[in-house]
């Protein structure tokens, strides 16, 4: 009797399900998808033969190429959840404009960003997003600069150490460059953790983005409740209160300094001093009746989180391609050579510039291994497509921007091609054909600053050093790739440094 009245609910709730998804069913006929699905678990049983991230990227990648088979889109299931997948710029260009509302998954960042503007609901981020646009001003930007500068010079004087001594992991000095500058930048502290390396901070940072990581691969880490029982919380939580700790003693300490010198008439100095994005925001947000420390905590946190590992990885990838493509590698070191003669003086906003063939080396890397190869958007309220089909409410979006960057019917026959030359000789065929930094009003934020950074960190590494492959046999290879919710190099990002000089 039990068991019967079980299978009954059973079958019942099915049928709920089932009737609350009927526009979704209906929707998902229109398009094909060749990939098979299973019953009840959908195309998630891809993922559920999956050993490790390299093998959930592979299913990962064949979804967008499917899409492009497909024509530049196809759905997917996921239990009950329909996944409307997206490879065209076109249908691109028209979803990210009208879904706007981030995916459930990235509310497992919760506890580190909290309502960060970069995965905050759509009501928290439009005001939010305002005050963030105001502080990368050009001019604000261009201050950076220095900061960028500084921070390249130390991390080559820490390459010169390890050049020619065999292979090397070049994301690991780059990676505490990018701390560096980001901290300074954003707090308007230079910690120096490039020749200080154990800080906790850094640690607990970069501790935290891999649990976040980790559980993201992992859906059974996902129901709160139980998450909260596991080890895997209690480490995340140490990390998290840890940096949440640092950061708010930063925040309070600011808010002390500029009360103090609310009263003490502006000198020279002071107007020419570079704020930081704390500093900003205070002043943007409107000061003391403006936002909240909890407010500030979180879009520092944005900062971060969003700033780091993506710029890392570019260069780092970059570094690894102009190794594989020597004869690009010449033209980079020629160009800086024509900018720079024979300066070891810091780099200048006005000589970055000035490196467009460095500019488009950099576009053709984030093309083709765009550090955020996925995004997940949902639909809150139907949308009509530009085929005239209605998206219906209720479906999960997943941007193959992967995919999107190498459609061939956008980038030609040569798309899987490293060849920086198609950012110089034509133009994009739609704005949305490049979507590395996203696309419409919830885009990349810190586009521009990242160029910087990256420019910064690339010219400094060419002009002192010739990069080679760790193996003759991997000039002009693609790169072997791995993922973990960014796209990472599966060797480690290994070179050999040989000193120029
Ligand atoms: C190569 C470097 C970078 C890449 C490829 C990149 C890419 C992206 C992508 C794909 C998004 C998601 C947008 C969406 O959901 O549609 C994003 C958001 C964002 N990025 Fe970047 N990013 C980079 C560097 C940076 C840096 C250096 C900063 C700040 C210093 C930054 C700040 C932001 C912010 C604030 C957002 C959230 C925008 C919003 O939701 O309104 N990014 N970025």
């Amino acid at each position: 009797m039990i068991w019967q009245l079980f299978v009954s609910v059973v079958i019942l709730y099915g049928l709920v399900l089932r009737w609350q998804a009927r526009h979704r069913i209906k929707f998902a006929k229109l398009y094909k998808n060749d990939i098979k699905a299973a019953p009840i678990l959908g195309h998630s049983v891809h993922f559920i033969k999956c050993k490790n991230n390299t093998d959930r990227w592979k299913v990962l990648e064949k979804f967008g190429r499917e899409a492009v088979k497909q024509g530049g889109t196809t759905i997917g299931w996921n239990l009950h959840r329909l996944y409307f997948i997206v490879a065209d710029p076109v249908v691109a260009e028209c979803v990210m404009k009208h879904c706007l509302d981030k995916d459930d998954s990235m509310k497992l960042t919760l506890a580190l960003i909290g309502n960060g503007s970069s995965v905050a609901d759509v009501p928290i981020w439009r005001p939010r997003r305002k005050i963030l646009v105001s502080t990368f001003s050009q001019k604000n930007l261009l201050a950076f600069t220095d900061i960028f500068a500084k921070n390249s010079d130390i991390m080559v004087q820490q390459l010169q150490k390890v050049a020619g001594t065999g292979s090397i992991s070049i994301s690991e000095y780059i990676m505490a460059y990018a701390m560096d500058s980001v901290r300074e930048t954003s707090l308007g502290l230079n910690a120096n953790s490039q020749l200080n390396p154990n800080q906790d901070l850094i640690k607990a940072f970069a501790g935290s983005c891999t649990l976040i990581a980790d559980r993201i691969m992992k859906p059974w880490l996902h129901f709160e409740p139980l998450y909260k029982l596991t080890a895997h919380h209690a480490k995340y939580m140490e990390y998290v209160d840890t940096v949440l700790g640092y950061i708010m003693e930063m925040i309070q300490a600011k808010r002390k300094e500029l009360a103090e010198k609310k009263f003490i008439k502006k000198n020279d100095e002071d107007k020419e001093r570079i704020k930081s994005f704390l500093e900003l925001m205070i002043e943007s947000s409107g000061g003391d009746k403006g936002y909240t420390d909890k407010e500030l905590l979180e879009e520092i946190m944005v900062i971060f989180t969003a700033g780091t590992d993506t710029s890392t990885l570019a260069s780092s990838f970059a570094s690894m391609l102009l190794a594989r493509h020597p004869d690009v590698q010449e033209k980079v070191y020629q160009e800086c050579k024509d900018v720079f003669g024979d300066s070891n003086l810091p780099v200048t906003a006005e000589e970055l510039s000035r490196l467009k063939y460095m500019g488009a080396v950099i576009k053709e890397t984030l093309r083709l291994y765009p550090p955020g190869p996925i995004l997940l958007r949902k639909v809150d309220n139907d949308v009509v497509l530009p085929s005239g089909d209605t998206l219906p409410k209720g479906t999960g979006i997943f941007v193959s921007i992967f995919a999107a960057n190498r459609n061939p019917r956008y980038w030609g026959d040569d798309a899987d091609q490293f060849r920086p030359e198609r950012f110089i000789d034509t133009q994009l065929k739609h704005p949305a054909a490049f979507l590395s930094f996203s696309y419409g009003p919830r885009n990349c934020l810190g586009y521009r600053y990242a160029m910087l950074s990256m420019k910064s960190v690339l010219s400094n590494i060419v002009r002192r050093f010739r990069i080679l492959p760790v193996s003759q046999l991997e000039l002009g290879k693609p790169l072997d790739i791995n993922y973990d919710i960014m796209l990472r190099s599966a060797d480690d990002y290994k070179v050999v440094l040989e000193s120029r000089m």
